[in-house]
């Protein structure tokens, strides 16, 4: 069944740990920015699952709430349209007990539609990812419908190929999206714009040009709400190998024949086998003074709340450049920027131009603003050189209308564009290029709350330093 803005099909969605972190701050808000932008099926449902019960109202209540808190109170006229499509299955979901969702969903169907097609959305911690995809497949929920897993998907080699070959007993490929957010912002989405659609960038987007790739995610905020899973995980399972790496191969790829769907997919997930295996010398793990202090992480915890990498990517296009990777929590500074350093001129008229002169940096935060740093002449008599910068906040561009990444990304599921999502052969060689840090990982040196990290990190990315927003290049 189409509805009247012809391919997006009625659709009921299944959100899977509906009263979660990750549903309230993030799915929730998304679908209400859908639902404002128009931008869902004229007939849809969202069935929020749990392992208690709890009424339709109660629940939509906690969504009301959630929407308020995480992005802005919804007026009730445009409450009471989006909430009647809400419902909630409680008592859990397991393969020998499906608790009421089969019930309601028996009863949404009757109400949207029969031929409705399902979208399972799994905001559940990592762990159950196989439990709910067996009990998905148990009691027929699967056929035709879509699958949206959060990351991680898999949580080391192991478990990534349990879980994948669970997931492919269950589903065909085709109908699996594996999220990744920091694919589904729209300054993600301009590394490749920017680069394909403009000869000026696409010419030096390579070894000869860029000295090199800085991807620097550093965080005000700490885990306290979220101390169990993060004392498991440690940045570089939550950040490095997932977010941080996806960016890079966004960066590092070659051209793809098309921007379809399949051959973006592919021309990212491919370079990844690329990615030189870590050296555990070439990584800087830190932990904040005072982490282990919060209450549900263990007094002698090794986690590492902090990490700068240096990846090699070994392809014709990007041998001999440092892509240098950093994240963690409780630093100075909240900041998204990914920048291409840009080597000077090798001869030429200006012989001494300055280091680290040409620098273009795309913020990947809020919206998202594209920054060039180019070295001009300081006005005034004489020629002494110094540098200019240019900034493009996206929301600024005519006829913008930013979506946030996870209604971007729930957008390209209804569509069933697959783009923006991770890929099992990428992913395997994910873990590859992690093995030896995992398997041998530097002490993490600890580092104080609001400073820049363990020194130590400072020395990866040479004279050039870490590129921050408060202090431009060099
Ligand atoms: N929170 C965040 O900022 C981000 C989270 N993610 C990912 O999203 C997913 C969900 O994260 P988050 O929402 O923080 O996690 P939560 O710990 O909040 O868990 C989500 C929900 O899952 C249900 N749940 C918890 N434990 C179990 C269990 N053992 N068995 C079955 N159900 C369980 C609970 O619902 P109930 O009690 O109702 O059953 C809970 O509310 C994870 O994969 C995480 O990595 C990704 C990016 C950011
Ligand atoms: O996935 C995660 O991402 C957030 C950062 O995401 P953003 O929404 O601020 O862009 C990070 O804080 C969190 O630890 C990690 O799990």
């Amino acid at each position: 069944m189409s509805d009247s803005r012809g391919q997006v099909p009625t659709t009921i969605f299944v959100l899977f740990g509906a009263t979660g972190d990750l549903a309230a701050r993030m799915v929730l808000p998304a679908f209400y920015q859908l639902y404002s932008a128009g931008l869902l099926p004229e007939h849809w449902a969202l069935v929020g699952n749990g392992r208690h019960a709890m009424s339709d109202d109660e629940f939509r209540e906690h969504v009301r709430d959630a929407i308020a808190e995480h992005d802005s109170a919804p007026g009730d006229d445009a409450w009471g349209g989006f909430a009647r499509h809400v419902r909630f299955a409680g008592d859990g979901f397991t393969a020998d007990d499906p608790g009421r969702l089969l019930d309601v969903l028996a009863e949404v169907r009757s109400a949207v539609g029969e031929g409705a097609q399902l979208v399972h959305y799994l905001a559940l911690p990592p762990t159950t990812f196989v439990d709910y995809t067996k009990a998905l497949g148990a009691h027929d929920l699967a056929r035709d419908a879509r699958a949206v897993y959060e990351k991680p998907f898999g949580t080391s080699r192991e478990s990534f190929e349990e879980l994948d070959a669970a997931v492919h007993d269950v589903f065909d490929e085709r109908q699996v999206y594996r999220i990744d957010h920091f694919l589904g912002k729209e300054n993600t989405q301009n590394l490749h714009v920017l680069r394909f659609a403009n000869g000026l960038f696409e010419g030096v987007w390579n070894n000869r040009h860029v000295a090199q790739v800085q991807i620097s995610v550093p965080e005000t905020l700490g885990i306290a709400n979220r101390a169990q899973f993060y004392d498991a995980t440690g940045s570089v399972l939550d950040m490095l190998v997932t977010h941080l790496f996806q960016v890079a191969a966004e960066i590092a790829d070659e051209p793809p024949p098309t921007l379809g769907a399949d051959d973006v997919q592919s021309a990212r997930e491919s370079v990844i086998a690329a990615f030189r295996p870590l050296d555990p010398g070439e990584v800087v793990l830190g932990q904040f003074d005072g982490y282990r202090d919060t209450p549900g992480v263990a007094d002698d915890s090794t986690t590492d709340t902090f990490v700068a990498a240096r990846l090699w990517v070994d392809t014709d296009r990007w041998r001999g450049v440092p892509f240098l990777l950093r994240t963690g929590k409780r630093l100075a500074t909240s900041e998204q920027l990914v920048s291409l350093v840009f080597r000077p001129p090798e001869d030429g008229p200006i012989p001494q131009s300055l280091p680290d002169g040409t620098v273009l940096s795309f913020d990947l935060s809020g919206h998202g603003t594209i920054h060039l740093t180019t070295t001009v002449k300081e006005p005034g008599p004489g020629t002494k050189l110094t540098l200019g910068h240019m900034s493009l906040p996206l929301d600024s561009v005519a006829d913008a209308s930013p979506l946030a990444p996870y209604a971007r990304l729930l957008h390209d599921v209804l569509d069933g564009d697959r783009s923006l999502f991770t890929r099992p052969d990428g992913l395997a060689h994910v873990w590859e290029v992690a093995a030896p840090l995992l398997d041998d990982p530097p002490t993490p040196q600890p580092y104080a709350p609001g400073s820049s990290g363990p020194a130590a990190a400072d020395d990866l990315p040479g004279d050039a330093g870490w590129i921050t927003m408060q202090r431009p290049p060099a």
